[in-house]
């Protein structure tokens, strides 16, 4: 235990310097100060980890104003009041003693008994000491005895001031006092001190919060996190835990995917929040190839409206499906070509539903390699986390037979389970027919189908979408493009699209970037056609109506000519190694 004794005058010091060795078990640093001085002290003592303060009168009582700790008062005892009433015992001047509760009492009755004649006054507050030492001073009084506030003020009135100091006895008493105090208030302050130990030493981060999304408490490794909680996001969170009394998402920070889980907490009367955020799992989630997490929950209700409008039918129909597909919770299948815009309409059916107040985990089926699946579908996976949210897996029809064995086996679980939007680009039939893909794993995942259709296909919607695009790219590299020529679309609406939107968003880039006037013209069209023509020649003599193998030979031996038969610059071109170009052309 550690004690610091403040001593109000230095011969206090002395004393207590003294006593102190006599007392066993006892650790103490003595300081002087008065009042005010003494206050300051007591409290550097108290951040550096004192347990008990010492000190007396006037001092002690502002010292226990002002600090958290126990001040234990060195109190006035019968023989400090017997050794000043002895010294101003024959003195023929108007005594008095004025001071606080019991010394008043003990004075009276030991003036009794020593025959002393002294008029004793109790004050309750210091703020009646002055009022009190002008009265006596009226009625003659010259001598007043009492702590160091009131011999201070006697002395400003002129009045002789005698302080009552405190001798050996009363400093020993509190020197005991403490020690008796330690056996007891020690242990408990430790106990107090355990639960908050144990919290900020958590590698779990919490965060107690009340209805006002006031944080009244955060544990030491929520400070580090503190940046990545912003108010929108508590209001989100409350609600959600107020709607369904459950909460458990995932938060952002740094780069970082943290697991969060909410839930109420009882304390003296009223109902607090308690978010627990695992960092120390951080490391469990490094970022995986082939996820991302999209967290599109937005106090913008506006978001929720912004369905993209289509004049063509079948593109009308898509909406009109995707939109009462959206208010359900079943599983949908998105099928269409590259690039038709399946992950938008997956994006937009998890904003509208209500489950957008969780992240929208997307996987890429195509990149995604098994550790990072173990990783989001293992025992501990982040879908644990997002069990309320939605996970869209991008191009099902490229997942490995393994990662479909074990999909297939979380969704026979009897668990809750996130909605699943998923994309093809195959058909997913003839994929169960050649036996690539899981037909018990198609039937979860596709009680729900939407169909989109090639951009090709969709001649009435171009319009809109150049002008989408044009709009986009103005604003993306300062440019000041107006419209479209009539004959200009009409040779975008006539061109594939293999790529679909994906293209035609890359080919409007290219158009608005080189064109002169306010208005894209056919010329502009044509020389982007042109450029993309060089870029990707079509390679004429190439025997279409042969075998793949045959195809591919013609092609090597195509590249290896205009190579001038050099093994390495065909082998790079090709985008093979040597060794593979060299048996291919071996195998003729
Ligand atoms: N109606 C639309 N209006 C504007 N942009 C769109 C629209 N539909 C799709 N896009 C844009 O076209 C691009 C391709 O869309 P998206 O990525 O959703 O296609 P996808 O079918 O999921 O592609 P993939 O086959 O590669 O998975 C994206 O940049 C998307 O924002």
């Amino acid at each position: 235990m550690k004690v610091v004794a403040i001593a109000p005058y230095n011969g206090l010091k002395e004393v207590i310097q003294s006593v102190k060795n006599k007392v066993n078990h006892i650790e103490m640093d003595i300081e002087i100060g008065d009042l005010e001085e003494g206050v300051k002290r007591a409290k550097e003592a108290e951040a550096k980890g004192a347990d008990i303060i010492i000190s007396r009168g006037g001092t002690a009582r502002l010292i226990q104003k002002n600090v958290k700790i126990p001040v234990i008062e060195i109190e006035v005892s019968a023989y400090d009041l017997l050794r000043v009433f002895t010294l101003i015992k024959d003195s023929a001047e108007k005594k008095a003693i004025v001071g606080f509760g019991n010394v008043i009492e003990s004075a009276k009755t030991i003036s009794n008994l020593i025959d002393m004649e002294i008029s004793a006054y109790t004050i309750e507050q210091e703020k009646d000491v002055v009022p009190k030492l002008k009265e006596l001073q009226r009625n003659g009084y010259q001598i007043i005895v009492g702590d160091t506030i009131t011999v201070h003020y006697a002395e400003a009135l002129g009045l002789n001031g005698l302080l009552l100091t405190s001798g050996r006895e009363s400093v020993h008493k509190a020197l005991e006092d403490a020690v008796k105090f330690e056996k007891i208030y020690v242990p408990k302050k430790n106990k107090q001190l355990l639960p908050k130990a144990l919290l900020d030493q958590h590698r779990k981060a919490f965060l107690i919060i009340d209805r006002d999304r006031e944080i009244i408490y955060r544990n030491k490794q929520a400070q580090y996190i503190k940046d990545a909680i912003n108010d929108s996001d508590l209001k989100r969170w409350i609600h959600e835990l107020t709607t369904h009394k459950e909460l458990k998402t995932l938060l952002e920070y740094n780069d970082e995917l943290l697991g969060l889980e909410g839930y109420f907490l009882s304390f003296d009367h009223s109902e607090l929040i308690c978010l627990e955020i695992t960092i120390e799992d951080k490391q469990a989630f490094p970022p995986i190839n082939g996820l991302k997490i999209i967290n599109t929950a937005s106090d913008n209700p506006l978001q929720t409206l912004n369905w993209f409008t289509a004049n063509n039918n079948i593109m009308k129909d898509v909406i009109a499906k995707a939109k009462t597909f959206t208010l359900k919770d079943e599983n949908v299948l998105i099928h269409g070509e590259v690039g038709t815009g399946k992950e938008r309409l997956a994006s937009l059916m998890h904003i509208g539903s209500n489950r957008s107040s969780y992240p929208l985990l997307v996987v890429d089926c195509e990149v995604i390699e098994s550790d990072g699946w173990n990783q989001i579908f293992g025992d501990s996976g982040i879908i644990f986390n997002n069990l309320s949210g939605t996970v869209y897996l991008k191009k099902i029809d490229k997942l490995s037979p393994d990662n479909q064995k074990q999909l297939l086996a979380f969704m026979e679980r009897d668990i809750p389970k996130p909605r699943f939007i998923s994309s093809s680009t195959e058909t997913m039939e003839q994929q169960i027919e050649t036996e690539k893909f899981l037909y018990e794993l198609y039937l979860v995942l596709s009680p729900l189908k939407i169909q989109i259709p090639p951009l090709r296909e969709r001649e009435e919607d171009f319009e809109t979408l150049t002008k989408l695009f044009i709009n986009k790219f103005n604003y993306e590299y300062g440019r000041e493009i107006a419209g479209i020529r009539p004959a200009a679309l009409e040779l975008l609406q006539k061109k594939a699209w293999f790529q679909n939107i994906d293209e035609l968003i890359q080919f409007m880039k290219e158009v608005i970037l080189i064109a002169k006037g306010p208005f894209i013209n056919v010329e502009d069209v044509q020389n982007i056609e042109e450029k993309h023509a060089l870029k990707f020649p079509v390679i004429t003599d190439i025997p279409m109506d042969k075998s793949l193998k045959e195809i591919e030979l013609a092609i090597i031996k195509k590249v290896f000519k205009e190579e001038n038969e050099n093994h390495s610059q065909t082998a790079k071109r090709l985008g093979i190694n040597r060794s593979t170009l060299w048996r291919k052309l071996k195998d003729k």
